[in-house]
């Protein structure tokens, strides 16, 4: 009987709690439509109230993350991925809502948030190691690791004011990676960094994931998403669209299904005793600024590299009005799985009669190596002649790229190529999401066949 009654009562432990749990929150933002500066502006808005508007960024979001969970969130620009994060962290208060934290919380938010411009690397290796909890031993021991990690060994003596926001970021990842978290936020690490860089921050996630530390992951790179995370998280406007598999919700973003999906589970709240949990927020707000001195900016090489080398030429007798690319069921995207089929269509026009043109196309990596090109001229297709308005579809019938983000180059010239009509060099770009365990950048397909010798 005594044992009866003893398995009737719920004794749940404090490790047996999930890590987080989101419970119906939403967010509004105020908007205000006119901001008052000037005295009359404040006497003539005593007679009409300012106007505001209210934006929600996020809609009745809930799920849980249970321990040892890697999750990813993702979704497009504005959808309320780092709202979410910062709601969780207790950055920000839910508007309606609740958060309930069961560890301690590491977020991987705004990195530099603290640290001083007019610091050395070292001083605020220093400063912000002691915030973490370091003694000044552990620090002495962990400086020449965190100096070497970010890179930044030859400028640890140089004022954090002179280093580009990269190299910034850097340091502040290497400084905070010192502390094992319990539960890890992370927003976007991986968008600055150079190639090593990220590596090595994929690295520590990697061991981080294998130690079974809760981590929630806000990255735009859906290969390390779907590397990393076990389940996934898709906002869409402000709302949790999807949470499930992390291929399965990866896919669904990619091909842009709109409708909810019954297969995708979405995740209920079964404890309804929540306990709402509001961190500090850091003490220092004032972000430091990349210095127009900076020594180093690898981090921008990609958008460097497009902004060299995206510009157009030609007469414009016939002109390319703009490239789309298409998905395997015909909706327009820029991601695409590997081996999937993927339509480059432009769209072109002329105000006079051109005879036989030459459409060509090309495909480039991040680094600007040429990875494919042809035309028209060399896949024997004669095009008489055009005149107004017209279509080219480029049919690719399996995607041979492995994994990445790709540049595409579109031409049109006259048939012995000495007229350039228009030329858009490296101008649109896709994103190539590996869905098997293969390395490297190109596709390949093949099969093996083994054999085994008798005895
Ligand atoms: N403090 C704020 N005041 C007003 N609006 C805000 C504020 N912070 C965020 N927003 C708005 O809330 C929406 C969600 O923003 P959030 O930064 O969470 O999106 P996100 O999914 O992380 O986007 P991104 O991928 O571009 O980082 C956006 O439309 C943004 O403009």
């Amino acid at each position: 009987m005594l044992e009866v009654q003893e398995l009737n009562i719920k004794k749940v432990k404090p490790e047996d709690k999930p890590a987080i749990i989101v419970n119906n929150v939403t967010k509004e933002f105020i908007i205000p439509h006119e901001r008052r500066t000037t005295l009359f502006e404040n006497i003539k808005g005593f007679f009409s109230p300012s106007t505001y508007e209210k934006f929600i960024a996020l809609n009745d979001v809930s799920f849980t993350v249970e321990k040892g969970d890697s999750i990813g969130i993702i979704g497009d620009n504005g959808s309320g991925k780092s709202t979410l994060l910062k709601i969780i962290s207790g950055i920000l208060r839910p508007t309606k809502g609740s958060v309930e934290v069961n560890g301690k919380i590491t977020p991987f938010l705004e990195l530099g948030v603290g640290f001083q411009p007019d610091l050395t690397a070292k001083e605020n290796i220093e400063v912000y190691s002691t915030i973490m909890g370091l003694s000044k031993k552990e620090i002495n021991r962990n400086m020449d690791y965190v100096l070497e990690f970010a890179g930044l060994t030859k400028f640890k003596d140089t004022k954090l004011k002179n280093f580009s926001s990269g190299m910034q970021v850097r340091l502040a990842f290497a400084t905070a990676i010192q502390v094992k978290p319990e539960i890890l936020l992370v927003d976007e690490v991986l968008a600055v960094g150079d190639m090593e860089f990220q590596q090595k921050c994929l690295d520590i996630f990697r061991e981080y994931r294998n130690e079974g530390i809760t981590m929630l992951f806000v990255s735009h790179d859906l290969n390390a998403v779907r590397r990393f995370c076990d389940k996934t998280i898709l906002l869409r406007n402000s709302e949790v669209v999807a949470f499930g598999k992390t291929a399965d919700v990866i896919d669904r973003y990619v091909y842009r299904v709109d409708s909810k999906q019954d297969d995708i589970f979405i995740s209920t709240i079964e404890n309804n005793e929540h306990q709402e949990v509001i961190l500090n927020k850091p003490s220092n707000e004032s972000k430091t600024t990349g210095s127009e001195e900076s020594i180093e900016d690898s981090i921008d090489f990609v958008e460097k590299y497009r902004s060299m080398a995206n510009f157009r030429w030609g007469n414009k007798k016939i002109e390319i009005l703009d490239i789309k690319f298409l998905d395997k069921n015909g909706n327009e995207g820029d991601s695409f799985f590997s081996g999937d089929p993927m339509t480059i269509i432009g769209r072109f026009t002329s105000k006079e009669l051109v005879s036989e043109p030459i459409f060509g196309f090309e495909i480039f990596d991040e680094r600007g190596n040429q990875c494919f090109g042809s035309n028209t001229k060399f896949k024997n297709i004669k095009i008489d002649s055009i005149n107004g308005d017209g279509e080219i579809r480029i049919l690719i019938k399996e995607l041979p790229l492995l994994q990445g983000k790709y540049f595409v180059s579109v031409s049109c010239q006259s048939k012995d190529y000495k007229i350039t009509y228009d030329w858009h060099s490296k101008k649109y770009f896709f994103n190539v999401i590996n869905n098997s365990d293969d390395i490297g950048f190109i596709r390949i397909n093949f099969d093996y066949e083994i054999e085994q010798g008798g005895h």
